[in-house]
């Protein structure tokens, strides 16, 4: 039996998929269809590969992970039985998966790519779902690492800071990381300071009861040269910067 069935095998299918398999749900547990790299994937996961309508007959929780664009063309003439469906289409509402799938059991989540090594956090909102259904997502849920009970108005916000923000996570390492280049250390070893302070810092400020803002003077000694930085990136007004940012990307409109 197929426990979970994945429409789509792109990067966040995958993410997902290596949660699970983290957490040891074996791997013919879990089914792929896409049009074209379901076989591949199977391949290379042991996992199974079916056709679409299959996968649906078959699995007992239904992920759609294709693009949101392609909501219409992909369930337009499948049957979902009444089944539940998870989505992780960006912006595409319950009401549209309900109408689209015609079940009446939906939960649109919005995960990130952390979910891959278990330490995703992931909004939901869901329709009434069966006892059964219910316990089922929330057993998923937590492979995948904190959920968050969502109302779906917050959903465009949640995705600019937690969908998105791995890649703009990235681009901070990547920004430090150059910095350091560009004072005179070699490449690789810059990469891995740079993530490993940013690592080290997300635990430390995840342990403590302090906030981000107050734990910046922890690290500034007085008179010392981090305060030199700091006062920096406030008259570069890098808050602004990015919530310059974090605006563009939730008036990005996905459909
Ligand atoms: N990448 C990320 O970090 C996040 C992505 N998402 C959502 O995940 C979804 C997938 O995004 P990515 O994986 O990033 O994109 P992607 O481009 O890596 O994957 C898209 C996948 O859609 C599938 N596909 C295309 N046509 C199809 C069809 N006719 N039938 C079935 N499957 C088809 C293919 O398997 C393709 O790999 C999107 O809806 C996006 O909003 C949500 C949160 C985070
Ligand atoms: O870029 C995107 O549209 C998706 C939604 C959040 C992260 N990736």
């Amino acid at each position: 039996m197929i426990k979970y069935g994945f429409i789509g095998t792109g990067n966040m299918a995958q993410a997902i998929i290596t949660g699970l398999l983290n957490k040891h749900v074996p791997a013919n547990n879990i089914g792929v269809t896409s049009p074209r790299s379901a076989a591949k994937l199977a391949e290379k996961l042991g996992v199974v590969a079916l056709s679409t309508q299959a996968l649906i007959d078959e699995s007992d929780m239904i992920i759609l992970a294709f693009l949101p664009n392609q909501l219409e063309n992909v369930t337009a003439q499948l049957d979902f039985k009444d089944k539940l469906v998870v989505s992780v289409l960006a912006g595409v509402t319950v009401a549209q998966l309900t109408a689209t799938t015609g079940t009446t059991q939906v939960v649109r989540t919005l995960p990130n790519v952390n979910v891959a090594i278990n330490l995703g956090v992931t909004a939901f909102s869901q329709t009434q779902l069966t006892s059964e259904n219910s316990q089922a997502f929330q057993t998923f849920s937590t492979y995948l690492g904190e959920g968050v009970a969502l109302d779906e108005s917050q959903f465009s916000v949640f995705s600019a800071i937690a969908g998105s923000g791995p890649a703009y996570v990235f681009k901070f390492i990547d920004a430090l990381a150059k910095a350091g280049v560009a004072n005179g250390l070699e490449a690789t070893l810059a990469t891995k300071i740079a993530t490993q302070t940013v690592l080290g810092s997300a635990e430390t400020l995840a342990e403590s009861s302090q906030t981000a803002e107050e734990l910046q003077d922890l690290v500034a000694s007085p008179g010392g040269s981090t305060r030199a930085g700091l006062d920096d990136f406030s008259d570069q007004n890098f808050d602004d910067i990015v919530l310059h940012a974090i605006k563009a990307t939730i008036a990005h409109k996905h459909l």
